[in-house]
């Protein structure tokens, strides 16, 4: 059986009856005139779609409060999926921005990644002290901590994220409230996965001269030399006190992601390389070479919340498709010719 939280509800579904949550947002949306265009994909999963005047366009899934796409103006998706990924609960959905909440990794009780990413959100109806964004570029998720959760672990939360999509850019500002009588702690990311064109050709600017956690060296720590960060096999490093902007550089694409970040201090670079994604029940085989994830999170230092306080983090990803100035980390000057 599984249970999820809707409007305050709590609904269950048993395999094979009527999908009572499908309902439960039909009702909704007769309620209320309610401007977010929702549809549900062909597994069930309630998704929300986003869209802005100049075209471009993103899926936001309640399960994970996952974004799942999001394709520029010219159509184009610039995150990965795995074509393998898993659309069903309870498992995490291979690809887009998962949500990893309240544990990164394998750093603490939880299950990897915590758990958030295998929840079922909602849609918030109070966001404040965020403004209402009523309008169909921008979603508001919630999710608060449930009995079952609070058995593993018992800590009242609400995570709060708003998703905004506007012209180049996708603005995800996540937000977490203690809800409980005594201060808890977590580790946090938004895990980007996006979309390369091949692997081998792509430059990370923004981490050189760091100290890194190198999970693949029992999380050993090391002082990045290279000028930039290149691709030659299985990565899997977290970045400490990384700068608010971060550039992936796609050189074949001529493409440049812009990561600008804000609360979030650390950032992970994960590619799987050949021999772990086959071991990936999740991943196509060849999938490594299109994908990297660059993260904004909140590793090394827990974030400690007191009762009743509240912690915003806020990430924005956009693109320039131009060659890239190296070394010079506003790549929309590069459109203007400042180089
Ligand atoms: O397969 P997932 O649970 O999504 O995790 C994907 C990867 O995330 C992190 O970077 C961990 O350090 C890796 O060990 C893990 O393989």
């Amino acid at each position: 059986m599984f249970t999820w939280t809707f409007h305050e509800r709590r609904l269950d579904w048993r395999k094979g009856k009527v999908n009572p949550f499908v309902s439960s947002i039909r009702a909704e949306l007769r309620t209320k005139a309610m401007p977010l265009n929702i549809i549900h994909d062909k597994d069930g999963l309630p998704k929300i779609i986003l869209t802005e005047p100049t075209g471009s366009s993103a899926e936001v899934l309640l399960y994970g409060g996952q974004v799942v796409s999001w394709k520029n103006e010219r159509r184009e998706e610039l995150l990965y999926m795995s074509s393998k990924a898993f659309w069903k609960p309870p498992k995490a959905i291979r690809g887009g921005i998962p949500v990893c909440f309240p544990q990164f990794g394998n750093l603490g009780s939880l299950e990897q990644h915590g758990f958030a990413r295998n929840r079922m959100w909602s849609l918030d109806n109070d966001p404040s002290p965020l403004p209402h964004a009523n309008n169909q570029s921008s979603v508001d998720l919630v999710l608060k901590s449930t009995d079952e959760d609070l058995k593993t672990w018992p800590r009242g939360f609400e995570l709060r994220l708003r998703i905004s999509l506007s012209a180049g850019k996708l603005t995800l500002i996540p937000r977490v409230r203690n809800v409980d009588s005594k201060a808890f702690s977590f580790t946090f990311a938004l895990r980007n996965y996006l979309s390369v064109s091949d692997i081998s050709e792509v430059r990370v600017e923004g981490l050189e001269t760091l100290d890194y956690l190198d999970n693949l060296m029992r999380k050993e720590r090391f002082t990045e030399q290279a000028d930039a960060i290149t691709f030659d096999g299985e990565m899997d490093r977290v970045y400490l006190s990384t700068p608010t902007k971060i550039a992936i550089i796609d050189h074949e694409k001529k493409r440049t992601f812009e990561l600008w970040k804000d609360g979030m201090p650390d950032s992970v670079v994960w590619n799987p390389w050949e021999k772990k994604a086959k071991a990936l029940p999740d991943m196509g085989d060849e999938d490594y070479k299109s994908m990297l994830c660059v993260d904004s999170a909140a590793i090394e230092t827990p974030i400690l919340l007191k009762p009743f306080e509240e912690w915003k983090g806020r990430q924005e990803l956009s693109t320039v498709s131009s060659s890239y100035c190296s070394g010079q980390l506003d790549p929309r000057k590069v459109l203007h010719g400042f180089c």
